[in-house]
């Protein structure tokens, strides 16, 4: 990505480009490489169909609460079968070789799968019981779609904000050199870029890459004044509670990372009101992996690139799966 955009603008120190798609792949790209990194082509291939099963899941959206309609033999339904069983045979495919492997006394392999069938294997041979097969391609599957929209939602809402704010870019930059000077960014930095970390929460509470999360009673519950029982599904709307007054104070839509200076902890006052990574038993078990992402990414483009908005650009932030800029992202960025 930072090498296609310094090509395209070598020629005059800058260029407007829509970071969006470029965005999009390059998580595509990580959560591809980590989760079946030593089967680099599947893994490839497996993200494109994954991508396209999400974009054929969004054109059925509007329909699919007509009931039996997923079984008429639409275009777009029987695209969607082939796109399903393509990804079982591929999955099954990469998971029945690396058993054999395994089986054979094979040293892991260094990914997501990897770890995730040797501790399966660890599991049946000790204790006789484990995930089936369908159980690993479901945590596969389910680990992609976890983690390639979100991060990307995260990276480009910085970008846009960073142009919007451009005190707060030259703060960002200014800490990213003082950390790396000449040096490429590595984890023990990463860990210690203060300002950044507070951009990306303040990214996270005005724009969180999942705007709500569901939950279903198991119990009857007393929420404040309310009493609910048992079996009622409820919506947790995050992205009315990242912006409500009360809870923030009166720049509660304005973007200030400050608020961020001394952690979450302080920011909320201790309350359970900023859930960019849901909450609970059930909370995002990728929020380290796509903070070191993103603050990675965003470390590497600002020792760079200045970036700026574009007069083409319109702001218009749109909930799909997660929160994507529905125009794209249109902006100028300069050659440092
Ligand atoms: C900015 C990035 C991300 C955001 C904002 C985000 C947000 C969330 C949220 C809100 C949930 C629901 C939690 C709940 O119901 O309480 C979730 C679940 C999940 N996330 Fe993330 N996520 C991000 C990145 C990732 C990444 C990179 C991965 C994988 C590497 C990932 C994997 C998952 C998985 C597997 C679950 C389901 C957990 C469960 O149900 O037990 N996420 N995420």
């Amino acid at each position: 990505m930072i090498d296609k955009w310094e090509t395209l603008a070598s020629a005059r120190g800058s260029v407007e480009v829509d970071v969006w798609p470029y965005i999009e792949a390059l998580s595509g790209d990580v959560i591809s490489r980590t989760a079946f990194g030593s089967n680099q082509e599947e893994g490839n291939r497996i993200f494109q169909l994954q991508k396209e099963q999400v974009d054929l899941a969004l054109q059925l959206l509007p329909i699919v609460f007509i009931p039996g309609w997923r079984f008429i033999p639409t275009k777009a339904n029987k695209r969607m079968k082939e796109v399903i069983s393509e990804l079982q045979v591929l999955l099954r495919g990469i998971i029945r070789k690396r058993e054999k492997a395994m089986e054979m006394g094979e040293a892991r392999k260094d990914d997501l799968l990897g770890i995730l069938m040797e501790s399966n294997f660890k599991e049946i041979r000790e204790n006789g019981i484990g995930l089936s097969i369908e159980e690993v391609i479901a945590e596969c599957k389910l680990f992609y779609f976890g983690g390639s929209g979100t991060t990307s939602s995260l990276l480009v809402w910085t970008m846009i904000l960073l142009c919007r704010y451009p005190h707060w870019q030259g703060r960002a930059r200014e800490e990213v050199l003082q950390v790396f000077g000449n040096e490429e960014p590595d984890l023990d930095g990463l860990n210690r870029l203060k300002v950044v970390t507070m951009i990306l929460h303040e990214v996270l509470r005005l724009y969180p890459s999942a705007t709500f999360i569901f939950r279903s009673l198991t119990k009857d519950t007393k929420l404040g004044t309310m009493n609910l029982p048992a079996g009622v599904e409820f919506t947790l709307p995050i992205l009315l509670l990242h912006h409500d007054f009360e809870i923030w104070g009166d720049d509660a839509k304005e973007f200030n990372p400050e608020r961020f200076s001394d952690g979450v902890f302080s920011a909320t006052k201790g309350k359970f009101s900023y859930l960019p990574f849901g909450g609970g038993p059930r909370i995002c078990i990728g929020q380290n992996f796509s903070m070191i992402e993103a603050k990675m990414a965003i470390a590497t483009i600002l020792r760079r690139f200045s970036f700026e908005l574009s007069p083409s650009y319109a702001h218009a932030p749109f909930p799909l799966f997660t929160l994507q800029p529905q125009h794209g992202a249109q902006l100028i960025v300069h050659k440092l």
